[in-house]
């Protein structure tokens, strides 16, 4: 027995949590590239060296010419030193250029690196969830926001890290330098910064928040969008008119989005505005105490020049500090929504004993079930034994729980309550990987891969050598899936589908004709078919169901149906109704035993007859 998974973890994340993935996040930038790493974090150290020095050098250059313009150009060390200085400004800038392009180039390399690493994790850990975890909605959430937005975000923590040192440095070195223009240039400089980072910081996190509450909403939204542009729902939608149903729902999500963004620039516009007013008045007061200190002739020009620039250094890098600490936050929580993602447990699919032998025999015990998070149990104590050369059919009514016998049969699920017994072993200390290579199955629905036919054939031996054209041809047949294939212009070869451009569409029945492929070409001695002739016609299942027979001569054969025609050349056939077996029996014994069965046959039997007579 098997405990539901629990929900999710959500709210505020702590500080030691963050911390914890901020390492995580280096690891993993670290490993993504550990020469690209490096050369970023150098280039930033070199760069942060570059404003002070610039400053610096613009000081001497100023103060030199104004030397020079009152005729006392020898006081400066003369024209060659003057030259000696514009070298050091210009060689200054160059280095300044090339460390950039380095870094830049190192960052746009290492991001694409990062980008796909982290896609594929993504990807392997989505072919590693239970199944059950895709019909959870948030868990799909979760998965959708952690493969769409985080791309980038690793990178944008080293990036705010090494911006980090960088300002933290630059400031250092032009702050030192600007000291020299008296105590309270440099406190009031910073202290006119310090609103505008604010607000930035505050009003950041509130759009992450609002973005992350708004991945339902937006995986709604585009639900509604894709119904209006999707090829196989157009004609319904057209025929049912329900285009400006779809159109206003799309629009009542748009609604309150926009609601919510325009309150939110509101009020960081207003902030803004604040923020900016108080710094204006901030630096003016610190251009006064400079002025009035050049009003004495305390100060050069060249003095002067660090406050004009220096300030918007300051500001620059005071805000890229503080900036960059609420960047490296807000990277940080989408990190940790790929992070929770990727620590959801997964299901070992090869963990237990390797089943190595054909199925020859399959038996519920007392078998009960209940979907993880649901307060029902879908399924009690529901019993049944086949063996090699039966056809077992499940029937009832819509949601009685047929395709849920499916799943546990199957291995996608575990059952609740009871045991499932496979050739007399008990199925559940088997790995489920190796029990599921023994059985092949054909879902309601099935999937219609835009890819060859042959692909789509092939894929339920994938992992597999190619298995050559005989086998190909013998799976086809069988389906016959080969009359339709032949007349395709490159046969097996064909694309399929209407995704990409050359692909050929197929109608329902010969999709399903494929799927059937599908399962046959895989040699498996459990066949599951569920609802493998909805889209037939009447002689293709007839012939479907003529295959399938000759097939379940060898094997095990398990069929969910809703037409009685199929059913009733099964060996066993179990009703099922609320999750419980109501009867079971051969078609003859149920007919005999005048239950549900006989009621829903004879109900089926007279539409057919009254149709005859009507026809
Ligand atoms: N992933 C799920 N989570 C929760 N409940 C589920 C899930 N899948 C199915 N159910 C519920 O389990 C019950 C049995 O569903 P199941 O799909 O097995 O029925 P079924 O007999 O195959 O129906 P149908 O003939 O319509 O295919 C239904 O009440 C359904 O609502």
């Amino acid at each position: 027995m098997r405990p539901p998974p629990k929900p999710l973890p959500q709210g505020p994340v702590s500080a030691k949590q963050q911390l914890r993935d901020l390492a995580a996040t280096l690891k993993l930038v670290w490993h993504s590239s550990p020469g690209h790493t490096i050369t970023m974090l150098l280039c930033s150290l070199l760069l942060a060296a570059v404003p002070a020095a610039t400053l610096w050098v613009t000081k001497l250059l100023l103060d030199a010419v104004a030397l020079a313009t009152q005729g006392r150009l020898e006081q400066a060390g003369g024209y060659s030193a003057l030259l000696a200085i514009l070298g050091l400004q210009v060689g200054i800038g160059a280095l300044g250029t090339l460390l950039t392009t380095v870094q830049n180039a190192s960052r746009e390399l290492l991001g694409d690196r990062l980008q796909s690493r982290i896609t594929l994790q993504i990807l392997r850990k989505a072919t590693a969830l239970e199944v059950e975890r895709f019909e959870d909605a948030e868990t799909y959430d979760r998965l959708q926001a952690a493969y769409r937005e985080v791309g980038l975000r690793p990178l944008g923590v080293l990036t705010g890290v090494t911006g980090l040192l960088q300002a933290a440095l630059t400031l250092a070195s032009v702050g030192a330098l600007m000291s020299s223009l008296g105590p309270l240039v440099l406190p009031l400089v910073l202290l006119a910064t310090v609103p505008g980072v604010w607000v930035q910081s505050r009003f950041g996190t509130e759009t992450y928040r609002m973005l992350r509450y708004r991945t339902h909403d937006s995986r709604v939204q585009n639900y509604f969008g894709s119904i209006l542009t999707s090829d196989t729902l157009v004609k319904e939608v057209r025929l049912f008119h329900f285009e400006p149903y779809l159109l206003a729902r799309w629009e009542e999500y748009y609604r309150k989005f926009r609601a919510q963004l325009e309150d939110l620039v509101r009020r960081r516009s207003a902030w803004n505005l604040g923020a900016a007013l108080f710094s204006a008045l901030m630096v003016g007061l610190a251009t006064w105490t400079v002025l009035e200190r050049a009003a004495r002739g305390q100060i050069t020009v060249g003095d002067f020049s660090l406050l004009a620039l220096g300030i918007a250094q300051v500001q620059t890098q005071f805000s890229g500090l503080l900036g960059g600490v609420s960047g490296i936050y807000q990277n940080l929580l989408y990190m940790r929504n790929l992070f929770e993602f990727l620590e959801l447990p997964a299901r070992d699919l090869d963990a237990g004993l390797e089943w190595q032998e054909p199925i020859e025999s399959v038996e519920f015990q007392e078998v009960g079930f209940r979907y993880p998070l649901t307060e029902r149990d879908v399924l009690r104590n529901v019993s049944f034994r086949i063996e090699r050369g039966q056809t077992l059919a499940l029937v009832g009514e819509n949601g009685a729980g047929k395709t849920t016998v499916v799943k546990l049969l199957t291995r996608l699920f575990e059952p609740t309550r009871g045991r499932i017994l496979i050739n007399g072993q008990d199925a559940s200390r088997y790995s489920p990987r190796s029990l599921q290579r023994q059985m092949s199955i054909i879902f309601q629905d099935f999937g219609q891969y835009q890819l060859s036919a042959a692909e789509n054939v092939r894929l339920s031996q994938a992992l597999e050598a190619d298995l050559g054209d005989a086998r190909l041809n013998r799976a086809g047949e069988r389906s016959g899936a080969n009359a339709f294939v032949s007349e395709l212009p490159q046969g097996y070869g064909t694309l399929l589908g209407r995704l990409f451009s050359g692909g050929r569409q197929l109608s329902g029945g010969q999709w399903q004709r494929l799927a059937l492929s599908r399962l046959y070409y895989r040699d498996a001695s459990l066949l599951v078919f569920d609802e493998p002739t909805a889209a037939l016609d009447a002689s293709a299942e007839f012939e479907t169901i003529e295959a399938l027979r000759r097939e379940a001569r060898e094997r095990i054969a398990v069929i969910i149906s809703h037409r009685f025609s199929t059913v009733r050349l099964a060996d066993r056939i179990v009703v099922l109704e609320g999750g419980e077996i109501l009867e079971a029996g051969t078609h003859d014994e149920l007919l005999a035993l005048g239950g549900r069965y006989a009621a829903l046959y004879r109900l089926q039997a007279r539409g057919y007859q009254e149709a005859g007579t009507a026809g």
